[in-house]
């Protein structure tokens, strides 16, 4: 016999609460080794993107799009970022643009002139109080506040014989929470690359009724092709969700990013997509679509805790 509360989430379907909005990922090239030069690129593709009949809401820009993807390169390209995990308070765009980071004073700025939503791919940052290095995203508003960061949790830490050895862990450190985002538009959950390997983050975000994963990426030609596609389309699935994710386009050297950013609808669906060429991907995340999905296959009301509750519930709130 099914308890009141189990009853109860049998007739629910969890609806998620947010209105419908245009995405735009930003697949850059020629992210090289002069910094100012990535930060301009950066700038003048995110100006380009918004050159639309529809401009979006929200644009995407890939993991480390200031510096070249490596190990060695992050202790020189970090930048200390005006916004601690946890913060409640904005950071306001006169102090965003006024602190020291030039990508951060970038991204604020192009946030306001276009008052659109961003979210800044990640860049190296060096915490200010332990020196530590993060691999951090940076969220901003449409006034180009910074609202929110992302602290990558799970480092790239693998070796495949014949294929590719990364250890971010030798430079970097991980972050210590999973990141949800309130926007005008609904919530989001954010994750950087490899985190988009354990399902976790994404069950917890969509559970706290983000109606989208976002995350910033750089998978290579190793693991590109079996995993980037099938891990994004299953987040999606199992949690009735959309999922987006920004790569930078393939490189003619250098550590070889796969490309591919696409999104993916809640039935798992890619809508969206790009090859390996630099390139911008638009795409609607229609809240509309999640709610169908729902009542259609409306696994939210039918899960058994009473079976696994080792496994948290969440909240829809
Ligand atoms: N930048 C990353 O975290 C890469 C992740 C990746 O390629 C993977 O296979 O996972």
């Amino acid at each position: 016999m099914a308890s009141p509360s189990q009853q109860r989430a049998l007739h629910t379907v969890q609806r998620v609460q947010g209105s419908s909005f245009d995405i735009a990922l930003i697949q850059l090239g020629d992210i090289g080794t002069d910094k100012a030069k990535n930060i301009d690129n950066a700038r003048r593709k995110m100006d380009e993107a918004m050159q639309v009949k529809q401009p979006p809401h929200l644009l995407v820009l890939p993991e480390c799009f200031n510096s070249p993807y490596g190990v060695d390169f992050f202790p020189e390209y970090a930048e200390t970022i005006p916004f601690r995990p946890g913060q409640t308070q904005p950071t306001l765009h006169e102090k965003a643009v006024s602190a020291g980071s030039p990508s951060v004073d970038m991204l604020s700025r192009t946030a306001r002139d276009h008052k659109i939503w961003l979210i800044g791919g990640s860049i190296p940052e060096r915490d200010a109080s332990t020196g530590k290095l993060y691999n951090t995203a940076t969220v901003y508003n449409t006034a180009g506040d910074l609202i929110a960061v992302h602290r990558k949790l799970h480092l790239f830490d693998i070796d495949i014989p014949g294929g590719i050895t990364f250890k971010e862990s030798q430079t970097l450190t991980g972050g210590d929470r999973v990141t949800l985002v309130d926007t005008d538009m609904g919530r989001l959950g954010l994750g950087i690359c490899y985190d988009l390997r354990f399902p976790e983050m994404a069950m917890i975000a969509a559970r706290k009724g983000a109606m989208a994963m976002i995350y910033p990426g750089a998978f290579n030609t190793t693991t590109g092709p079996p995993y980037w596609e099938i891990l994004q389309r299953a987040r999606a699935v199992d949690n009735q969700i959309f999922v987006a994710a920004c790569s930078p386009a393939r490189p003619e050297s250098g550590y070889p990013a796969y490309g591919f950013s696409m999104v993916t609808d809640p039935t798992g669906k890619v809508i969206a997509g790009a090859k390996e060429a630099p390139e911008t991907v638009y795409a609607c995340i229609d809240v509309e679509t999640i709610n169908k999905t729902r009542q259609g296959v409306p696994i939210t009301a039918q899960r058994r805790f009473d079976a696994y509750p080792d496994v948290a519930s969440g909240t829809s709130s």
